[in-house]
């Protein structure tokens, strides 16, 4: 699948591919003993999290997988026009003392992640917490940085759509709108 002509592709498969590999040995490295959750948000953020998991029980370090809705939490939600579509969130166990690694796709004003921050916080307490995300797109808006980035984007204020083969069937990244 070839990408419409107005879209430049960022990163391709096997670029994501490296990417998470290199977050995930980011991860692994900052091992310092508490049980691990790798945690996405939905939705996007879920699949980039399942992969994580993947890859660093592929390094031999054991992660529980999680996946949370912001929805509620956006501090927009009373703005929207449209009432927001919620999502299950599957987080079926406490996050009591654990190392929790956030994860989404596109990191941009960084609401989302304090949204998610609150989120979190419902479901224990956290040893810590830290952020990955696929690609930084700049533009923060709160003082939120990612821990772990698999590419930033140096075109400011371009539109960013990811595209994870477990929902769209191809994985590719592609910025339009420079
Ligand atoms: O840092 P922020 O400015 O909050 O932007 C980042 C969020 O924006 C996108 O989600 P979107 O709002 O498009 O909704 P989605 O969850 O349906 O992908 C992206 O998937 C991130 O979750
Ligand atoms: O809380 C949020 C989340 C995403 N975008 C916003 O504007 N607010």
């Amino acid at each position: 699948m070839t990408p419409p002509p107005s879209q430049e592709i960022v990163l391709d498969e096997q670029e994501i591919s490296r990417a998470l590999e290199r977050m995930a040995h980011g991860i692994v490295a900052r091992c310092a003993g508490e049980p691990l959750a790798i945690v996405g948000l939905l939705s996007q953020g879920d699949i980039i999290a399942r992969r994580l998991v993947d890859k660093v029980k592929e390094l031999g370090v054991d992660a529980q997988y999680g996946a949370i809705d912001i929805s509620l939490y956006r501090d927009d939600i009373f703005k929207l026009e449209a009432r927001p579509s919620l999502r299950s969130s599957n987080l079926p166990f406490s996050t009591d003392d654990m190392r929790v690694v956030l994860v989404d796709d596109v990191l941009y004003t960084g609401r989302t992640v304090r949204a998610a921050l609150n989120a979190l916080f419902d479901y224990g307490r956290p040893a810590r917490i830290e952020l990955a995300c696929l690609i930084d797109r700049g533009g923060r808006e709160v003082p939120i940085q990612p821990d772990y980035t698999g590419h930033v984007l140096d075109h400011a204020g371009a539109k960013v759509v990811v595209s994870m083969k477990e929902a769209d069937g191809v994985d590719r990244v592609v910025i339009s709108g420079k």
